[in-house]
């Protein structure tokens, strides 16, 4: 469970974050909306302590992610916006298998994580590839793997979609299906609600740093408008 309470995040003069309130629990499918600036990947980027709350706190589990980042990490996976920000190594398999070593596990169990999470993904016996030669939406699957390697409760992603042809956001989309469907929690902050509104347990939406909407997703997605979100963004492909 990630519990939010309160949260206040300031950057100098700007209040990203003004009050905000929200728990996710596990096995959850939430999709995180808002407008241009509303606060949407300053609120995740807490999830797992990559922010310090100014004022408010954030728990995992019951335990505050401030005093314990590591185990925040953990639980709460976090794949960026852009999947080229998330590799650090040059081939899948040497990326997906990163976190594994640093907890320090053995050779067999970080094999097997690496084997699992790039089935999960469907990106199994490609290990040796070099990342920079794979699509937009291959990199967005090893990215996930990456972040399932560690065996997360919750999945959070930035702007999945972004940047993916039709075919390549369904590919990634059928695999964060699939992935809930065993229990994993997926927490998806997009601009761009389409199929994925059938398939998520929740819709919140913020505007200017606060929850304004939290519910199921057909009743909240009828009054999208009032809070100046599109469904669909401006630039996204047909
Ligand atoms: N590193 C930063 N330094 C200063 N201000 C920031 C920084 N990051 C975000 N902000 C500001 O905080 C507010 C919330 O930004 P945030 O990126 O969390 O919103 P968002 O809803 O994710 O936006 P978008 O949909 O455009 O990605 C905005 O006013 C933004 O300009």
């Amino acid at each position: 469970m990630i519990r939010v309470e309160d949260l206040v995040h300031r950057y100098g003069a700007t209040q990203a974050l003004d009050g905000v309130s929200l728990s996710v629990a596990d096995g959850e499918f939430v999709l995180l909306a808002g407008a241009n600036g509303s606060g949407k990947t300053t609120l995740v980027r807490h999830f797992n302590g990559l922010l310090p709350p100014d004022e408010g706190r954030v728990t995992v589990d019951g335990r505050p992610v401030d005093e314990d980042v590591v185990a925040a990490r953990t639980s709460v996976g976090m794949v960026f916006q852009d999947p080229r920000d998330c590799f650090v190594a040059a081939t899948v398999g040497a990326d997906v298998a990163f976190g594994p070593e640093n907890l320090g596990l053995a050779h067999e169990e970080i094999d097997r994580r690496v084997g699992e999470a790039l089935a999960a993904v469907r990106m199994d016996g490609r290990r040796d590839e070099r990342i920079d030669a794979l699509s937009g939406g291959e990199q967005a699957r090893v990215a996930i793997a990456g972040a399932l390697a560690m065996r997360p409760a919750h999945l959070v992603l930035d702007e999945p979609f972004a940047g993916l042809d039709w075919p390549a956001r369904t590919a990634v989309l059928d695999r964060l299906v699939a992935l809930n469907d065993e229990g994993t929690g997926v927490v998806v902050v997009t601009h761009d609600l389409r199929d994925v509104l059938d398939v998520a347990d929740r819709l919140v939406v913020l505007s200017a740093g606060r929850v304004v909407e939290d519910g199921p997703p057909e009743s909240v997605a009828s009054r999208l408008a009032v809070h100046d979100v599109r469904p669909v963004a401006a630039d996204a492909p047909p």
